[in-house]
């Protein structure tokens, strides 16, 4: 058993549903070492038949890696915890390494959670990661102040896998002490001293003698910036529930008293989440120009013509606005939409749709088949407007909407014919669909309900661990 301050492990994992089990992202450093260590601890106390799986990636970046990976290995082994290493294989990009590293790394700590039906991933974040990040998100001046948040306590990975970070109000320096008592070493990461690096120079700056009082100042404000955060969202998220519908695929209506009802802050935050998931696009338009979208949304946007009020039109985060009397209406724009590709298994369309084959469909008729938009005379058979909705509005909505084609030929929609019916497109959320941190559950569940794409996965807290 770890020696430890009494109930360090009982406080950090308590919360935490470790019933479908969970993969520890270990690196081999002090944090996720003493993670693991600590994680194994509470599980034996508390549910020793856990399932619980270490995994360490090995990005083939530095000479030091595959033997910190065989460390790792070695602790497991004393401990009998199940441990696999996963190499990141594919090609290396010459710029944008460390993030695409990274990317690597969550995709292939999500595919191991999902091989033995996890659904829980669990990173060694610290206190004074989570500290570092504010204060670089802070020098970039970030957007009124979302990022400064910093890392959430959960993330939801590819809307399915949660990556939860027990650690991030431990200092690292109290995980170091506890792996140094239990008398179990740690590997460093070179590139943490190097200062080229912008995380490095932050981290040596916390080291200093005032260090200890910007870190409290850091986490303080990042404790501030996700509670806002939080409330900002839970008030988008009541804004969409009650004034945005879909009267047809890839159309979304949003009621003209939306941009009137009092509470700017919350409303440009839903417009700019709801631009995103329209455009299917992974990150939320800039907030000026949301700002400004918004002030001529609510002043009157619409032109008087010899004809009568002609519609207002934008385009924002490649979706196309369009306010009129009706209503505000927001669909894809039908530029730079993708060409016609073959029916892939859980690809992602345009940012917009997941699909998924049915499991009765036969490899050689999906092979016949690609997928392209609707185009335009197709989307003329197909639009029934309802409700009142502008008829060519449903029609521009459902020509850039995926369909299935054969040859030259359009066999519909998905679900329109029974070739169709073999592959699905399911709606995302765009802005949340890679990355989905736990501050964002309420807007993000919204939008879901709005948009028909499947809800979330519950956070995975809340609840005693199986026989505590
Ligand atoms: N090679 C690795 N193998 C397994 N897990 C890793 C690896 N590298 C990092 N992790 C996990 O991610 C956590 C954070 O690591 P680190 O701070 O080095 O990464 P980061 O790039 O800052 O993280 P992120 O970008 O994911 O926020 C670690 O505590 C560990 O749980």
């Amino acid at each position: 058993m770890l020696q430890t301050e009494p109930d360090l492990s009982e406080r950090l994992f308590f919360e935490i549903d470790f019933t479908n089990g969970a993969v520890a992202a270990v690196s081999g450093g002090s944090d996720s070492t003493a993670l693991l260590l600590l994680l194994k601890d509470h599980l034996d106390r508390t549910a020793p038949a856990t399932k619980l799986l270490a995994v360490t990636i090995d990005h083939g970046l530095r000479p030091d890696a595959a033997s910190e990976a065989r460390a790792v290995a070695g602790v497991c082994a004393e401990r009998g915890i199940a441990h696999r290493i996963l190499a990141w294989s594919g090609p290396k990009p010459s710029s944008g390494l460390p993030a695409a590293a990274r990317e690597a790394r969550y995709r292939l700590l999500a595919e191991a959670a999902e091989g033995e039906g996890i659904g829980l991933i669990l990173t060694g974040h610290t206190a004074d990661d989570q500290a570092e990040t504010v204060l670089m998100r802070q020098a970039r001046d970030e957007q009124e102040g979302r990022g400064v948040a910093g890392m959430a306590p959960a993330t939801l990975y590819d809307w399915q896998s949660w990556i939860v970070r027990p650690l991030l109000d431990t200092q690292r320096a109290t995980l170091r002490e506890i792996l140094r008592r239990a008398s179990v070493g740690w590997a460093e990461d070179p590139t943490n001293e190097d200062d080229a690096f912008e995380r490095p120079r932050i981290r040596a700056a916390l080291a200093a003698a005032d260090g200890g009082q910007r870190m409290g100042n850091a986490l303080a404000l990042a404790g501030r910036a996700a509670t806002e955060r939080e409330e900002l969202g839970r008030r988008a998220a009541a804004l969409i529930r009650g004034y945005a519908s879909q009267p047809a695929d890839g159309l979304i209506r949003l009621d003209p008293d939306f941009v009137t009802s009092g509470d700017d802050r919350a409303v440009v935050y839903a417009l700019r989440i709801l631009l995103a998931t329209v455009g299917g696009v992974g990150f939320l338009p800039d907030q000026a120009r949301s700002e400004v979208l918004f002030d001529r949304l609510r002043g009157e946007p619409f032109r008087a013509t010899p004809f009568g009020a002609a519609p207002f039109r934008a385009t924002l985060s490649r979706t196309a606005v369009d306010a009129r009397r009706a209503g505000i209406f927001l669909r894809r724009e039908a530029r730079n939409l993708p060409p016609a590709a073959p029916a892939e298994e859980n690809a992602l369309w345009d940012g917009r749709r997941r699909i998924t084959l049915s499991d009765k469909s036969d490899a050689l008729v999906i092979a016949s088949l690609s997928i392209a938009p609707l185009g335009v005379a197709s989307a003329a058979k197909h639009a029934n407007a309802r409700d009142g909705t502008p008829p060519n509005l449903v029609r521009a909505a459902l020509a850039v909407e995926p369909a299935l084609w054969r040859g030259g030929k359009c066999l519909g929609l998905s679900g329109n014919s029974q070739v169709a019916a073999a592959v699905a497109f399911q709606p995302v959320v765009a802005p949340f669909a890679r990355f989905l941190p736990s501050f964002d559950l309420e807007p993000a569940g919204a939008v879901a309900e709005l948009v028909g794409a499947p809800p979330a996965p519950v956070l995975p807290f809340g609840r005693r661990s199986a026989g505590s």
